[in-house]
């Protein structure tokens, strides 16, 4: 079996992408993981798979896989870099186009220096749909107390489940601890991204993502949404601001609360490879 693939990232967020439009299948999660292995495999966050459109009007649509063989329905450096990669295919032409994402269509505008500006969706804050168990109202905090830790955190929905918890340090947050901990907490039944929120003005924030079925990325592009959609809620930040993630920065547009929300970012094409396990 030979499956050609794009390696690419955004932000540090690292992808495998795969074209399925020829109706190949796609990688069960044994592949997933053995290709995503970054010692014996090629390594990656999440694998992306291009396939045919499911809505007329919208130019491919494509699905998401973590590392750990997990699927994802949100991936907002991945809808980057799939935007980026089809502009490339000539699949994608103009600068104004429409991606079909495993939680509905994306409306993407392609901006100067291999940067694309993507729709997100309404930012989500009811726990059923984020989905948390055991609260029926939105709270601006929600707590837990995990092994006598007491951690307070704001949940929302992207397409796919955000914890964020701020910080004073994200530095020195305990990322790789309290990340795991919360992601396996009965609360959340589908685990979910959590994120280490630092604001430093109205304008910027710096954040760290632990990911569901990833762990520690460089940067997570619907964590950043998430991130900054709690602070401005919370009224922390204005609602145009940079998150300053580890491997880049993301500029976060949420106008109202009942708007959509923008996120907009840079692509990088890393190199073309033949799996052939
Ligand atoms: N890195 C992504 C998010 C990938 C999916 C996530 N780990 C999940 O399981 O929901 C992004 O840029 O949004």
């Amino acid at each position: 079996m030979k499956l050609s693939f794009t390696k690419m990232h955004g932000a540090g967020n690292d992808f495998v992408v795969i074209d399925l439009r020829n109706g190949q299948p796609a990688p069960d999660a044994e592949l997933c993981r053995a290709i995503g292995d970054r010692n014996t495999g090629v390594g990656y966050d999440q694998l992306l798979t291009v396939e045919l459109p499911r809505t007329p009007g919208a130019v491919a649509s494509y699905r998401i896989w973590n590392c750990d063989g997990s699927s994802s329905q949100q991936c907002g450096n991945g809808a980057r870099c799939i935007a980026a990669w089809l502009v490339r295919d000539g699949s994608a032409t103009g600068d104004e186009f429409v991606l079909d994402s495993p939680v509905g269509a994306h409306a993407v505008t392609r901006l100067p220096g291999g940067r694309f500006q993507v729709v997100m969706g309404v930012p989500d804050f009811a726990p059923a749909h984020v989905p948390m168990q055991g609260y029926d109202a939105v709270q601006g905090e929600y707590v837990l107390t995990i092994d006598s830790t007491v951690i307070g955190f704001g949940a929302v929905s992207m397409g796919n489940p955000h914890a964020v918890i701020e910080v004073e340090d994200v530095q020195n947050a305990p990322v790789g601890i309290i990340g795991p901990l919360l992601q396996a907490q009965p609360a959340f039944p589908e685990s979910v991204n959590v994120g280490f929120a630092q604001v430093e003005s109205r304008q910027r924030v710096r954040l760290r993502v632990y990911e569901r079925g990833a762990g520690e990325t460089l940067a997570c592009g619907s964590g950043a949404c998430a991130a900054a959609a709690v602070m401005m809620r919370r009224g922390h930040v204005d609602r145009d601001v940079v998150i300053a993630l580890p491997g880049g920065e993301l500029r976060i547009q949420w106008p109202s609360d009942d708007a959509p929300l923008s996120m907009s970012g840079p692509t990088a094409f890393v190199f073309e490879g033949e799996w052939t396990a």
